[in-house]
């Protein structure tokens, strides 16, 4: 940077950075198995779908956040076995705090629920700006990414619409 390490503000930096990315990377020691582990047997087998999760990482080029919402729906196993809505959100949480991609991110929510919730269907949309565009780079502020990932019977066309049609406005 060229700064003076020995300035007297920098003196405890290197702690506290040190410090606040093993915080930023907590989902490096984290499992989603360790998440989702509160389930019931609710006998409710049809979509549920949590919008607008407030996530936060860091792209693993730049090691600066990126940070927008994650959509979150799945189809439950035949058996109904569903989990806690808190659950996906923490799912969100497991995958971001780590080094990413935002493709990476998003492919991972998707396989957790199919893998660990055996769902029969999976959608994630993840809408981000990533500040490595922003404040440096190329400097477009406000472009947004959006990705996709979309699993088992979620595929089936009517099933997907009505999934993204939940994203886009609920049912206001
Ligand atoms: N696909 C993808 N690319 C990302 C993500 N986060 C950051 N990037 C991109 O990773 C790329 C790294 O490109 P490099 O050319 O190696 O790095 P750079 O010279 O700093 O590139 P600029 O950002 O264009 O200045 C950049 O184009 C970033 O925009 C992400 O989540 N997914
Ligand atoms: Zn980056």
């Amino acid at each position: 940077m060229g700064e003076d390490p020995d300035r007297e503000g920098l003196h405890e930096t290197p702690a506290r950075v040190a410090r606040a990315y093993a915080e930023l990377t907590q989902g490096l020691r984290q499992e989603p198995e360790e998440v989702l582990t509160t389930t019931f047997d609710l006998g409710h087998d049809e979509m549920v779908l949590v919008r607008d999760i407030e996530l936060w990482s860091m792209c693993e080029h730049h090691l600066v956040p990126f940070t927008g919402v994650a959509h979150v729906g799945y189809i439950p196993a035949a058996s109904g076995k569903i989990t806690g809505l808190s659950k996906l959100a923490r799912l969100v949480d497991v995958y971001s705090k780590r080094p990413q991609v935002q493709e990476r991110l998003t492919t991972q929510v998707a396989d957790a629920l199919m893998d660990i919730l055996e769902a029969r269907g999976a959608i994630v949309v993840i809408e981000a700006e990533h500040l490595c565009m922003t404040m440096r780079g190329v400097r477009k502020a406000g472009a947004r990414t959006i990705t996709s990932a979309v699993r088992g019977i979620m595929h089936n066309a009517a099933t997907r619409s009505e999934a993204m049609a939940l994203i886009r406005g609920g049912t206001r």
